[in-house]
């Protein structure tokens, strides 16, 4: 038989190392109890797919995934997909911010091989826990001679998600991770990856971005467009100092008179605007709702707004320059 690939499993807390009262306990149980060896030890099966090591980068509930452990975890990520006895990286992950940090390591990771983060709706402790399945199919994934090259994927509910366009769209269920409209990338089948897409966008060693030498990001926050909508959120953000405002905004990133012209001020005063969608899917298009070339903002294009943000974060670290930043927003 052929030698099994060595899969390295970082563990950073969530539901699949969650647990609760009952066997029945699907929602109100505490995530991130379980350490990442009984995780592995979990599922035996691991140990025909793969060697696996597991180690414990953080226990956090993935609400509380900040900049620093971003930096953090990509940084370890790069280390250890260097080393020559490593062929894959499995990081266990709280699913509400899961899309957040693989689009992060997507454009941080400097490496072909794979990385796939993976999560679980249901506690351990739960009846039909999908914890176990979802973490076969993610060491079996990280393993593959498929995954490689093919950027950060997600993977849970039996299917290869890209780390760009996946997104969570359901608050309970097991069917919750899709990219909608754009697609996912395909299936895990009895533990085999069967792809059927890949992104057409740049991603880890194509990218021009490099983590090893930050400890902090730019701070980049999201306002959130509605009827009604008032300036309070971004004059906030502005006196706070951002360096940044991603603006969630109604339909193809439309904006209310008063924030448009709030925003452009901010403009004036250096603070990076990207126009976005609170629509959660289509193109934020240039020049469409709003005259992006005079006000001297860029759009998301396809990003959503949690994804905007991390872009628009990591572009300013390397460039001031709006049309550079539109650039990257279009290569990405
Ligand atoms: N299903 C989950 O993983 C959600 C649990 C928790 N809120 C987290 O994101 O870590």
């Amino acid at each position: 038989a052929d030698k099994l690939p060595n899969v390295m499993i970082l563990a950073t807390g969530g539901t699949i190392a969650g647990t609760g009262a009952t066997s029945t306990t699907t929602v109100g149980y505490t995530a991130a109890k379980i350490g990442v060896e009984r995780l592995i030890e979990a599922v035996p099966e691991l140990q025909k797919v793969a060697q696996v090591k597991g180690e414990q980068v953080f226990q956090i509930a993935s609400e509380n995934m900040n900049n620093e452990h971003w930096l953090k975890l990509a940084k370890r990520v790069n280390e250890v997909l260097k080393k020559s006895d490593v062929d894959g990286v499995v990081i266990t992950h709280g699913t509400d911010t899961i899309e957040e940090t693989a689009y992060f390591l997507n454009l941080v990771v400097k490496s072909k091989k794979p990385v796939v983060i993976v999560g679980a709706m249901r506690p351990a402790t739960a009846i039909s826990a999908d914890g176990p399945i979802n973490l076969y199919n993610a060491v079996a994934l990280a393993g593959s001679k498929e995954a490689v090259g093919q950027g950060v994927l997600v993977s849970l509910n039996d299917e290869i998600q890209g780390a760009r366009d996946v997104t969570k769209t359901n608050t309970i269920t097991g069917h919750t991770f899709r990219a909608p409209e754009l697609g996912s990338l395909g299936y895990m089948v009895s533990g085999q990856a069967k792809f059927y897409r890949s992104s057409t966008r740049k991603h880890t060693s194509e990218t021009e971005f490099d983590v090893s030498r930050l400890e902090t990001l730019p701070a980049v926050d999201i306002a959130y467009g509605t009827a009604n909508a008032n300036t309070l959120a971004i004059d906030a953000f502005a006196a706070a100092g951002d360096a940044g405002i991603v603006y969630a905004g109604t339909g193809d990133g439309s904006l209310s008179t008063a924030v448009r012209a709030r925003l452009t001020e901010l403009r004036q005063q250096g603070i990076h605007i990207n126009r976005s969608s609170r629509t959660g899917n289509g193109p934020t298009v240039r020049g469409g709702e709003n005259d992006d070339d005079k006000t001297d903002f860029t759009v998301s294009d396809t990003l959503t707004p949690q994804k905007a943000r991390i872009l628009l974060m990591l572009a300013l670290t390397k460039t001031k320059d709006s049309k550079e930043i539109q650039r990257m927003f279009y290569t990405y």
